[in-house]
C-alpha cells in the first residue's frame, strides 16, 4: 500500500504519510487513491479542491462549515510547513472540545484526513507557505461556521504568540457561544 495511515489521539484524524519514490529526476508519490483511503476509513466523496498561499504567522480558522453542507478535509501542505489543528465539534463524541495539531510541511509530505464535525485551522511556520485540500462537499458561505482560535477552553497551543488573523477569523465565537448557537454536530 503506498500509503501509512494513523489515526491519532482522536482516532477519527488519521495522518496519511505517502510512499515517495524519489530518483535523480526528483520524487514521485500518490497524494489520493480512493480505494486505499476507503480501505482505511476516509469514505467521503471529495468533489472540490482548494488551494491558498500565506505568509509566516498567517492563521486561518478555526473553520468548519454547518449541515448540510460539512465538509471532511484532506489537508496538505505543498510548500513551507504549517501547524494543522482539528477541534472535535461532534457533541456526543467522547473527545468533544479536543483538538489535535501536526506538521505537515513540503518536506515530511504528510496529510491529515479531518471527518465531518470538526473545525480546521492552521498556522504557518516558514517563511511562505501553499496549502491544498480536497473537501466532500461545496462551498457554501451562508453556513460558513468558526470557533475562535484562541478560546481558552479549548487550549490549543499555538507554535506562534501573535498570529496575523483575519477580521473574520477574530470574530467567530468561543466553543461556549458555539454550543448556545446549535453550531455543534
Ligand atoms: C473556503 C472558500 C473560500 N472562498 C472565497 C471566499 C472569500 O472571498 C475568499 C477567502 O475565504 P476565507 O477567508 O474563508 O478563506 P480561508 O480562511 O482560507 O478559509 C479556509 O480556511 C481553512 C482553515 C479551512 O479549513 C477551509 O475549509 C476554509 O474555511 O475565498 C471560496 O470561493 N470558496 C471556498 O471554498
Amino acid at each position: 500500500m503506498p500509503f501509512d495511515f494513523k489515526r491519532l489521539e482522536i482516532p477519527d484524524v488519521i495522518l496519511i504519510k505517502p510512499k515517495v519514490f524519489e530518483d535523480e529526476r526528483g520524487f514521485f508519490m500518490e497524494t489520493y487513491k480512493k480505494p486505499d483511503f476507503e480501505k482505511a476509513g476516509i469514505k467521503g466523496d471529495f468533489i472540490q479542491d482548494n488551494h491558498s498561499k500565506s505568509k509566516y504567522g498567517v492563521l486561518r480558522g478555526l473553520h468548519f462549515q454547518r449541515e448540510p453542507y460539512a465538509q471532511a478535509k484532506i489537508v496538505r501542505c505543498i510548500r513551507g510547513v504549517i501547524y494543522d489543528v482539528a477541534v472535535d465539534l461532534r457533541k456526543d463524541s467522547p473527545t468533544f472540545g479536543k483538538w489535535v495539531g501536526v506538521i505537515l510541511s513540503e518536506h515530511n509530505k504528510w496529510q491529515l484526513y479531518i471527518p465531518k464535525g470538526f473545525a480546521h485551522g492552521f498556522l504557518v511556520l516558514s517563511d511562505v507557505a501553499e496549502v491544498v485540500y480536497k473537501v466532500d462537499n461545496v462551498y457554501a458561505p451562508n453556513y460558513e461556521g468558526g470557533i475562535i482560535w484562541n478560546d481558552p477552553d479549548i487550549g490549543i497551543d499555538w507554535p506562534v504568540d501573535k498570529p496575523t488573523v483575519s477580521e473574520k477569523d477574530m470574530k467567530w465565537p468561543t466553543l461556549r457561544e458555539a454550543i448556545e448557537r446549535g453550531w455543534v454536530f
